[in-house]
């Protein structure tokens, strides 16, 4: 029993725990879970993740679901594998945890949105609310003000090095980058620097192709 994905690449919280797996290069299975049909809400894939929402995850008896403590599960169980995404120093890591929680919790609350009003709504032919936009570009602006700021400090958000506080913004970025918000980034040119450098690692390169 190896590791098995259930989501579909469309979906950005299954694309932060492909990121996680490309990067440690470890074999898996993309079971594909067909939102069109609403497989998600039903069973068997409520046994799954109750919420009835993508990904979720199996490694031999280990069932869990949340993208971002799926990508945590990678990075520690198989610490000894590819690219480390975690420190070991207790300090430098809670530096690291730190700006896990702003992607999930600040960056997330403005960016999600304009995912789905810039990238997935005209995907699925729907109309791109102008007014939403505007508001959570005011909101992704104040927190990329305070990443520049970060970045002018360390390469990284957690540090020195390319960790999950980094690959977790990844799915996010990638779909509203080059939309109308991509100007939100290109005026930052830490963040611009730092969105090149992690969109262009080869494990990233391996979920959008
Ligand atoms: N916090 C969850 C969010 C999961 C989530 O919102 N998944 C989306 C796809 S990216 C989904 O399943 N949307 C359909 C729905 O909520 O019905 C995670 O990170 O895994």
């Amino acid at each position: 029993m190896g590791i098995k994905v259930h989501g579909t690449k469309v979906s950005m919280c299954t694309m932060r725990v492909l990121a996680a797996l490309y990067e440690k290069g470890i074999d898996f299975e993309l079971v594909n879970v067909d939102m069109a049909t609403g497989e998600h809400k039903k069973p068997p894939y409520l046994s799954l993740n109750p919420f009835g929402q993508l990904p979720a995850f199996e490694d031999g008896d280990l069932k869990l679901f949340e993208s971002r403590a799926i990508a945590q599960y990678i990075a520690y169980a198989y610490a000894d594998k590819g690219n480390p995404l975690v420190v070991q120093d207790v300090k430098k890591m809670a530096i690291v945890t730190v700006w896990m929680q702003v992607e999930a919790l600040q960056f997330e609350a403005a960016a999600a949105r304009l995912a789905w009003e810039l990238a997935y709504k005209p995907m699925f032919g729907m109309e791109t609310d102008v007014a939403v936009v505007e508001e959570h570009e005011a909101k992704l602006a104040k927190v990329l003000d305070i990443f520049e700021s970060r970045l002018t400090e360390s390469k990284y958000l957690g540090g020195d090095t390319f960790t999950l506080a980094d690959l977790n913004h990844l799915p996010i970025i990638k779909l509203i980058y080059n939309t109308r918000a991509g100007k939100l980034f290109e005026a930052r040119s830490h963040v611009k620097a730092w969105c090149d450098d992690i969109q262009a690692r080869p494990a990233w390169q391996k979920v959008i192709s």
